[in-house]
Parts: structure tokens; C-alpha cells; sequence
């Protein structure tokens, strides 16, 4: 293989790291084009002359100055377009690399057109170095709670925020990360091609990155590697079995892409064998668990946990919410009910922070939901399940309880970094308080498997193992036991009531209004978005305006008598 050949596979490999860095966090960039070229050209400029200072000195210099560089211009465009999503922020960040090559193409000191001639200073070792440095970083950055926070955001970024993600800091942290590996990709280029030219990064090499970031595998710490290697050897092949036709061989590179997109979707890393969070053999020989971390104790008994006066939720010409009063003592087991579509999801959307209320006053653990960010409302101690799954489908069972613990595990991923031991002790404590969530919803055995091809059952179950993980105050259970049998309902049951008798409060929506009656303390039942009674069990089996609501006549049955189900 000849030298050029060993440098473009690292630098395109670099290259395709920094589309791999958002990827991960399921952003798509098109800017690290303009990162590139701004890092490149501001290095080839500032930096000292390698006859001056010899080559390697001049070299970390100008990656320093390209890396910082690259990174900033990720703040300045990062901060303005985080809100943007998909295909807008791909188109935003496009038109931010082109906008820095026509201002690059237009500029005296970059030599306009005819670009900057640098001194070559890369040699396929430097290179590989340099490539060996990124991939180390993403390697040790994946399973850190930073990288799983990443990925969480990735799968299900409403999710993340209420499992206490500040998704808009990690979404501009992974940009930023993306701006430096791009500068380092401009710089190694710089002191490769000798002749550098604002054309050297132009929209064709944007997609060239990202294509090996995809073809690679954008959830594989190794995928970026593999697809540059791939995409820079594959016509290098060709070239020497003969195909030497000008068409042909960008024609057989495009095809093989295209078949690797078709068959492995997850790009050519999806071939290794998958390496996740275990859980230890034995629990009991597991060591600690976590402690919490913000030793945030539970509200003393009786303290006011929520309260909402007033609350009211329209959307358009629906009252989804009217004005709802309702105080919940910690401690307590309050049930939800109420036909469909009474409000009760909307009510504890805002109660967490998701839905802000279109008026009235929501007090949670000390915080505002609504006005406060949701991620801060699940760090005070709010923790909750969805109504429809809300999985992080591609993590394993494991890694969704790891994701539940962000709130309460200390960040380790500079720590990995450098094999500090505290690192170490700090993910295993974390893996065993996780793998214990699991067991007690139940799902011990099921800690390997993705999420995403557990049965129904076992989502809600592991939904709840997750919400636990975060060591909640209050925990919020939107229709648990939604596609579970009698038996799993009945131990569903029993494990609300041993999380009450810790100490936890406890907001429960539920259908199935006979483990309702069995389970809570306090009933309130909502129809048409307005409370129509509230009490005990007993009395709300007896209220003739739950009766009248749920049944539509006097005679009729009161929930949870003969009517088990009622949806
Ligand atoms: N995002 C939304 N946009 C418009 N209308 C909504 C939205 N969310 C809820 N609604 C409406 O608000 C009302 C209350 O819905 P909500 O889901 O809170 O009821 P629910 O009691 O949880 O019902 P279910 O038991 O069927 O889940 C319904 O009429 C619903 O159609």
C-alpha cells in the first residue's frame, strides 16, 4: 500500500470521526466542511514555519491553533442552530460551510482560488497517530455516562430530558467535539497536500465524511475507521486488479456502497461483536450500589410533594385540563383515573415539566414545570414512566437503567480517559445499582437484550426499572400495567406498594381500576379534564359521579367491583 494511501485512509477516517461525534448524539451535521477549512487555514497561517522550529514543533502548533479553532467556530454556529433538528440543521450547517468558502475563496490572506502552499509534515505515521488519538477518545467516551447520555438523546431525546439529560449542553458538547476533530482533519491536510485550497473543502467533501461515518457505522466507536478505510481502499483496489476505466471505478466504489447501506444498515460495524455494560453475575457479591450522589434525602413524611391550584391545559378548542387543584403529600400512593381522554396524561405531562400548562400553578419538589426545564424538574427528584413506550430501543435493558441513573452517577468520561481507578469504581457501583433496578421490576435475566425486542410486558417493566434507577422522590407511573396479565399486574402491584413503604410518593394513571383500589391510598378521578372526586378507595367506589361518569347511569356498577378494566 503506498504511503498516500495510508494517510488518506487516516485522514479521511478522522474526517468521517467528526461527522461520527454528532452522529452519535443523532445530529446531522453538514459544517464540518467549514470547521475543517477554517482550522486549516487559520493554522497554515499562524502557525511557525517548520523550517523555523522544525517540523514536529510546528505541527502541534498549528493542530492546537486548527483544533481550538475548529472548535469555536462549532460554539459560535452551535449555539444559534441547536434548537433545529434533522434535515434543518443539516441544511443550516451546509450553508455555514459554504458561506466559509466563498468568504475563504474571497480572502487575501487564505491566496484566494490558488489557496496556500504549506510545508508536508504528515507522514502516514503522524497520520495514524493522530487517528489513533480520536478513536481512543470515542472509545473511552461510549460507555461513560456522557456517551450513554449521547446515545440516549440519539434514541429518544424527550426521553433523555426526563431521565435529567441537559440535552441542549450535550448536543453543543458533541458539536464542539466535532468542530476540534474537524480542525485536526483541516490541519493534517494542510501539511499533507502541500497546496492547500478553499476548494479542498467544498459540499462533495462534506458528504464524502458523512458517507463514511454511515457506511461505517455511526454507533460503533470503530465504524468511522472502518469506513474510511473502506471508501479510500476500495478504489485502490480496483486500481490494482486492473480496473483502470475512468467510470468504472468510481461506478463498482458507488455500487459497494450502496449494497453495504442495503444489507448492513447499521454500516460495517454492526459486523463486531456488540461489547455492552454487563451486569455482575451476583448481585449480592456486586459490591455497593450507588449511593446518591446530591444526597438528596426523600421529603419527611407529609411534606407537600406537588401542588397545583388551578390547572389548565387547552389545546385549541379542547380543554384538556380545567382548572385542577390537587396536593400530594410525600409518602402517599394517589391513583389517576378517568375514562379516556379525561386529561390525565396531559395533567401529568405538566406536573413533570413535559407540557407547560396553559395557566395555573405547578409546584414540584421545589421547582416550576412549565417554567422550569424539564431535565431540572427529574434532577429534584421527579422520575416517570410514558404512557406509550419510550425506550432507548437500541441500548440493551442494562444500558436504558444506566441512562435512568444519569441524575444520581458522577460523570466519568475524563476520568476514562485516563484510566483513573476512581472511574472504574464509580461504573461498577453504577452497573450494580442498575442491574438491582432490574431485578426488582423483574427483568434480571433480561439485562442483555435490547430494549426494543423485549415483549410489551417487559418495556413497561423495564420502563419502570429505569425510572428507579434515578432514585426518585416522586415517581410517576403513566398506565403500568398496560398489556400485563393479572399475575404480572398483581406483582406490579406488590412492588408499588414496597416502593411506598420506602418512602417513595407515588403518582399512578392506571385503567385497570381494581389494582387501582388495591394499590393507593387517595383516588382522584378526572372526567373531561375537570376533578369529579377525590378520596379514599371506599368513597370513591361509592361516588355517584364516578359511577355516572364511567358507566353513563345510576344503576350502573362502580369501577372496580365487577368492571375490572375499564378503558
Ligand atoms: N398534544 C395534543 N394536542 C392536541 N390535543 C391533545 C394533545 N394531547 C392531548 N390532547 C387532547 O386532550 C384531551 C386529554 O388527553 P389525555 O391524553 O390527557 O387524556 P387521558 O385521560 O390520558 O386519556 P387516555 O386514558 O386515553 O390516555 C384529549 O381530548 C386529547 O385528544
Amino acid at each position: 500500500m503506498s504511503e498516500s494511501v495510508l494517510v488518506f485512509i487516516a485522514l479521511n477516517a478522522i474526517l468521517a470521526y467528526s461527522f461520527y461525534a454528532v452522529l452519535v448524539a443523532g445530529q446531522l451535521s453538514l459544517g464540518q466542511a467549514g470547521f475543517a477549512a477554517l482550522g486549516g487555514f487559520t493554522a497554515a497561517a499562524l502557525a511557525p514555519a517548520p523550517s523555523e522550529v522544525g517540523d514536529l514543533p510546528a505541527l502541534l502548533v498549528a493542530v492546537v491553533i486548527g483544533m481550538v479553532v475548529g472548535a469555536l467556530a462549532a460554539v459560535v454556529l452551535g449555539l444559534p442552530t441547536m434548537h433545529l433538528r434533522g434535515v434543518f440543521l443539516a441544511i443550516a450547517t451546509l450553508g455555514f460551510a459554504e458561506a466559509v468558502r466563498i468568504l475563504l475563496i474571497n480572502a487575501e490572506w487564505t491566496g484566494g482560488a490558488n489557496g496556500m502552499s504549506v510545508t508536508k509534515v504528515v507522514t502516514p505515521v503522524i497520520a495514524w497517530v493522530c487517528l489513533a488519538l480520536v478513536a481512543y477518545w470515542f472509545w473511552r467516551q461510549g460507555p461513560s455516562s456522557y456517551g450513554r447520555a449521547l446515545a440516549a438523546i440519539r434514541e429518544d431525546e424527550l426521553a433523555a430530558r426526563a431521565m435529567g439529560i441537559d440535552v441542549g449542553r450535550h448536543r453543543l458538547s458533541a458539536f464542539v467535539t466535532a468542530g476540534a476533530v474537524a480542525g485536526l482533519y483541516g490541519v493534517l491536510w494542510a501539511y499533507y497536500v502541500r497546496l492547500l485550497a478553499p476548494e479542498d473543502f467544498d459540499f462533495a467533501r462534506a458528504i464524502d465524511g458523512l458517507v463514511m461515518a454511515v457506511v461505517g457505522g455511526s454507533t460503533v466507536w470503530l465504524g468511522p475507521l472502518l469506513g474510511g478505510a473502506f471508501m479510500t481502499s476500495v478504489p485502490e483496489v480496483l486500481r490494482s486488479i486492473g480496473v483502470e476505466a475512468g467510470w468504472i471505478r468510481p461506478f463498482i466504489s458507488s455500487a459497494l456502497l450502496l449494497v453495504v447501506i442495503i444489507f448492513l444498515p447499521g454500516g460495517l460495524g454492526s459486523l463486531l461483536p456488540r461489547v455492552g455494560a454487563r451486569a455482575p453475575a451476583d448481585l449480592a457479591e456486586g459490591g455497593e450500589g450507588l449511593a446518591p450522589r446530591s444526597g438528596r434525602a426523600l421529603p419527611s413524611p407529609g411534606e407537600t410533594v406537588v401542588r397545583v391550584s388551578g390547572g389548565n391545559k387547552d389545546y385549541g378548542g379542547v380543554h384538556a385540563v380545567r382548572d385542577v387543584d390537587l396536593t400530594i403529600a410525600s409518602g402517599e400512593v394517589v391513583g389517576l383515573i378517568g375514562p379516556n381522554g379525561a386529561g390525565k396524561t396531559t395533567l401529568v405531562n405538566m406536573i413533570s415539566g413535559l407540557v407547560p400548562p396553559s395557566s395555573g400553578t405547578f409546584e414540584v419538589l421545589g421547582t416550576t414545570p412549565g417554567r422550569t426545564a424539564v431535565h431540572k424538574v427529574a434532577q429534584a427528584g421527579v422520575s416517570r414512566t410514558f404512557q406509550h413506550s419510550k425506550l432507548f430501543p437500541r441500548l440493551s435493558a442494562l444500558e436504558n437503567v444506566l441512562v435512568g441513573a444519569h441524575v444520581v452517577s458522577r460523570p466519568t468520561f475524563l476520568r476514562r480517559l485516563l484510566w483513573l481507578p476512581g472511574a472504574r469504581r464509580d461504573e461498577s457501583q453504577v452497573v450494580v445499582h442498575a442491574a438491582r433496578c432490574l431485578e426488582r421490576a423483574g427483568l434480571g435475566d433480561r439485562s442483555r437484550e435490547d430494549a426494543g425486542s423485549l415483549s410489551y410486558g417487559d418495556q413497561r417493566r423495564l420502563e419502570i426499572a429505569r425510572a428507579l434507577a434515578a432514585e426518585p422522590s416522586l415517581l410517576i407511573l403513566d398506565e403500568p400495567a398496560a398489556g400485563m396479565n393479572h399475575v404480572e399486574a398483581d406483582a406490579l402491584s406488590r412492588l408499588i406498594g414496597s416502593l411506598a413503604a420506602e418512602g417513595l410518593t407515588i403518582l399512578l394513571i392506571e385503567h385497570n381500576v381494581g389494582m387501582v383500589m388495591r394499590t393507593c391510598d387517595r383516588i382522584v378521578v378526572l372526567n373531561f379534564g375537570e376533578v369529579i372526586a377525590a378520596g379514599t378507595p371506599e368513597e370513591i367506589v361509592n361516588d355517584p359521579a364516578v359511577v355516572e361518569a364511567y358507566l353513563g347511569g345510576d344503576d350502573a356498577t362502580p369501577p372496580g367491583t365487577e368492571t375490572e378494566e375499564v378503558r
